[in-house]
């Protein structure tokens, strides 16, 4: 017996899903309990470790959340939106910490996940590594320092498997920018210029999004005025530091009261 919180992956068999695994493998603080794929997925019945194409696990894939989080302490989901709204309900059911990696979410969703916060502690963030949760309180200060005058556009590239645009990083830093500068980021943002659009409106936060490769992740802030430049940059060259934010914000997680949390939380880098 141990007293390690158990962990669930969901949609294990993913990019993220896998490299969470590994990083669950090397953790002395936490244990995976669980994996969880969608139904009718070919791993579905198989050992974890084996599907992997490594040693087994004795870790069975389900299909079935309600089980598997019921003898969890906490819940990594980097999946989709409709899967992540489905397991912020279950997973406040099972009192799991629920860590909820994934992008794209809408409004829609984004209300049944602060419903759920009410009976569990959630911590979502659109990026769990710790530079760009800093880049964001950095982009702030610097908006906040500057005028319209300066434009502030956002560019980012990721792997040519990214469904949603502009990334949950890029919406991130969007909303650092707006909160500096004092704007609402949905009255401000510019986004998919294409054709005839008219000269950039002043004040406006604009986003570009590039896809290509194998790109796992870069993010550009770019304040741009007559005569000079600021840029801002991170770049991700391994999903483990996504997964290692992960794992952190389910150990945080722990014994805290039921809301819905940030990395900035999990960091102490909340003001
Ligand atoms: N917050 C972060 O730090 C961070 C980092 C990397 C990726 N992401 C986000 O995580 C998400 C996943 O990224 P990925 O690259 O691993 O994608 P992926 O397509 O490789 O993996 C997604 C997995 O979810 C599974 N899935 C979908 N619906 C499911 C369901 N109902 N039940 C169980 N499993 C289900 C899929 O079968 C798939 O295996 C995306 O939204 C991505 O933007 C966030
Ligand atoms: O690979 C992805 O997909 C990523 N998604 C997050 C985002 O949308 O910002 C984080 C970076 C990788």
């Amino acid at each position: 017996m141990t007293d390690q919180p158990g962990v669930v992956v969901t949609g294990v068999s993913g990019r993220m899903g896998q490299m969470l695994v590994r990083e669950l493998g090397r953790s002395d603080r936490l244990r995976l309990s669980g994996a969880l794929e969608r139904p009718g997925h070919a791993w579905v019945g198989r050992d974890l470790g084996e599907a992997m194409g490594g040693a087994p696990l004795g870790v069975t894939v389900s299909d079935d959340p309600l089980d598997t989080f019921a003898r969890a302490q906490a819940v990594l989901d980097f999946t989709a939106p409709e899967a992540t709204v489905e397991f912020a309900d279950l997973a406040a059911q099972a009192r799991c910490v629920h860590v909820i990696g994934t992008t794209g979410l809408q409004p829609a969703h984004l209300d049944r996940i602060r419903a759920a916060a009410h009976h569990a502690v959630i911590v979502r963030a659109g990026n769990m590594s710790l530079g760009v949760n800093l880049l964001t309180r950095i982009t702030r200060q610097v908006a906040a320092a500057l005028d319209a005058d300066w434009d502030i556009e956002i560019v980012e590239m990721h792997h040519n498997r990214k469904v949603d645009a502009p990334s949950g990083t890029a919406l991130m830093l969007g909303e650092a920018a707006a909160a500096g500068r004092g704007v609402d980021l949905a009255d401000a943002s510019d986004r998919g210029r294409d054709g005839l659009t008219g000269a950039r409106r002043r004040g406006d936060i604009g986003f570009a999004a590039l896809r290509g490769g194998d790109v796992v992740g870069e993010h550009e802030v770019i304040f741009a005025t007559e005569g000079e430049r600021i840029v801002l940059k991170h770049i991700a060259s391994d999903r483990a530091l996504f997964a290692r934010g992960a794992l952190r914000a389910a150990l945080w997680g722990q014994d805290r009261a039921p809301g819905e949390y940030d990395m900035l939380d999990v960091l102490g880098l909340n003001d």
